[in-house]
Parts: C-alpha cells; sequence; structure tokens
C-alpha cells in the first residue's frame, strides 16, 4: 500500500497527551519519502463523553518497523493499538492502514469454541494465507491443540492468539504480548516480531529488548509526565518503583528511565540521588 504523502510528523504537543517522536529509521522509498503500513492522522479519541484519551496524535509506522509504545497505566497504549487495529473508531482524525492485519489483545477472548488448531486455521483461510502452526510450535505450546481453545492456560492460548495475529502480512499489532509468557518463550517471540517484515506496534510494561525498535512515549490520560533518566541505580530500582508518583520504571544499561507523575519529580529526584543515583536527564 502506498499513501500519498511522506512523513513522520510532530504535531504540537498538547496538554493531556505527551508524545515523543524519534525520526523514523524505516525503509525509505526516496529522499525523505517513507510509506507507512499505518498512518494516524491527528488522532483524538474518548469514550463517550468521557475525558479525552488520546489528542492530536500522530504516528506513521512503515513495513519492517516496530514501535513499541511506552506510557503509564491509563495513559492510552491499549486505546491507540485498538485504534490502529480498526478495533475501534478514533473520534477525531483519520487512520489508513494496509488490508492485513493482526491484532492480539492483552486479554484472550474466553469462550471461543473453536479448537486451537482450527481457530489458527480459519483465521488463516480468511487472510488467504497458510495456518503458522510451526510458529505455535516455535512458542513452545504445550496444550491439545485440539481441545476448545477456551479449556487452554492462558500462556497456552496467548500463544496461538499471537500467532494469528503473526500471520497477518502488513500490520501486526500485539497489546502486552509477552503477558503469560515463560523467559525462553518470550525470547523466541522477541525474535518472531522483529523479524515479521510487517509494520509492528506493541505495548510491553516489561522492558523486553527489541533491537532496532522505535520507542513512542505517551503521556498520562490526565496531568503529564516526567521523564527522568538515573545512572548508578544498581540496588535503588525496586525503591524507586514504590516511590510516590512513579508509574514506571526500565532498565536502560546500568541506569534506569523514570516515568514520575507532573508534581512528584522534585520527591523522586531527592530520594535518588539520597539513594545514590545520579541523575542524567529530566524531561517534561
Ligand atoms: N471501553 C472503554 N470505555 C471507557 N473508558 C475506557 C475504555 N477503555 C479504556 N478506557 C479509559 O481510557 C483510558 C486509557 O486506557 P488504556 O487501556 O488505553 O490505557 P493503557 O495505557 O493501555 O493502560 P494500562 O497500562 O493500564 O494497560 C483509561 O482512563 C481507561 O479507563
Amino acid at each position: 500500500m502506498s499513501l500519498p504523502h511522506p512523513s513522520v510528523r510532530c504535531p504540537p504537543t498538547p496538554n493531556s497527551t505527551r508524545v515523543l517522536y524519534k525520526p523514523s529509521t524505516g525503509p525509505h522509498l526516496g529522499p525523505g519519502i517513507i510509506t507507512p503500513v499505518v498512518r494516524l492522522d491527528r488522532i483524538g479519541k474518548r469514550y463517550g463523553r468521557g475525558p479525552w484519551v488520546l489528542r492530536d496524535l500522530s504516528l506513521d509506522v512503515p513495513r519492517g518497523e516496530v514501535v513499541v509504545l511506552r506510557g503509564g497505566n491509563g495513559s492510552g497504549k491499549s486505546t491507540l493499538l485498538r485504534v490502529a487495529a480498526g478495533v475501534t473508531a478514533p473520534t477525531t482524525g483519520r487512520v489508513t492502514r494496509g488490508a492485513s492485519v493482526g491484532y492480539a489483545p492483552e486479554r484472550f477472548p474466553t469462550g471461543v469454541r473453536l479448537s486451537a488448531r482450527d481457530y489458527l486455521r480459519r483465521l488463516a483461510a480468511v487472510r488467504g494465507v497458510p495456518a503458522r502452526w510451526d510458529l505455535v510450535e516455535a512458542l513452545n505450546f504445550a496444550g491439545d491443540p485440539d481441545a476448545p481453545m477456551a479449556t487452554l492456560s492462558k500462556g497456552n492460548a496467548q500463544k496461538v492468539a499471537l500467532v494469528q495475529a503473526l500471520q497477518a502480512t502488513d500490520l501486526l499489532v500485539l497489546d502486552e504480548p509477552w503477558a503469560g509468557l515463560d523467559a525462553a518463550t518470550g525470547a523466541v517471540l522477541g525474535e518472531l516480531v522483529t523479524s515479521a517484515g510487517a509494520a509492528v506496534l506493541l505495548t510491553d510494561h516489561h522492558g523486553h529488548e527489541l533491537p532496532g525498535a522505535r520507542e513512542v512515549h505517551l503521556g498520562e490520560a490526565r496531568g503529564g509526565v516526567v521523564v527522568i533518566e538515573l545512572d548508578r541505580v544498581g540496588e535503588a530500582f525496586s525503591l524507586i518503583e514504590a516511590l510516590e508518583g512513579v508509574s514506571s520504571v526500565r532498565s536502560v544499561g546500568s541506569g534506569a528511565r523514570v516515568e514520575v507523575r507532573v508534581g512528584h519529580s522534585d520527591g523522586v529526584l531527592v530520594e535518588a540521588l539520597r539513594l545514590g543515583c545520579s541523575v542524567r536527564s529530566v524531561r517534561s
């Protein structure tokens, strides 16, 4: 699919949702031209008459690029994934996407009566691609392939749900795909995601290493967020995680990237220094 005009755009940062962009490293068709598989164009989303969850958000993901959405609880990551996948419509703005879209929600719907093998086969047939039971096996599936999906353990159902999404060829949208997977299986999933060749958009609370992936940070839905980068964190990691106002902490080399709700950053900085960390940067 090709879209008419290029660009990764940086909208004016709205108050309620903070989005930092890094220039895309995806494939270029010509000087400065990127062909996105999915384009979110000034998206806004609210549920009913509730508060705006996303505002004026633009994002392009070209084929072959993996974008990881980061942000605290309630910052709108799952909402953005649902909008990108076409599961829910944006309230404002426009979405364009490729035809073959795979979506794996955070929670697999219960009550699917098909067996794992039939489920995969049918969804592959809808997309006109061969069923990839081999990928289910690569993810160390340990259930009965002919038993109803609803009777599988959470981790085994998750593996089948992920592979149905991975069978798509244009866009993969994966909400917390590592949830419920053991470490060995998680590493296999990382390889499948980075080698998929499609455009990939995912969330990951646990900060898995995905070489070459681009991170997009969503601010908190209400109130904004301050990002503090620390060095020499060591044993203080879990103490920092527990500080008031901290919404997420992720290891980065010997340090950590800490997201703090506005109004709590001074307290977190003082405490981090007291714990022996050094401060690399503070951004709001
Ligand atoms: N179906 C819905 N109806 C009403 N409000 C919703 C709905 N889904 C999400 N929200 C609200 O939208 C906001 C963002 O939720 P969302 O699940 O997108 O955030 P998130 O960043 O994925 O959170 P988490 O990290 O906790 O999974 C929250 O305030 C949530 O309550």
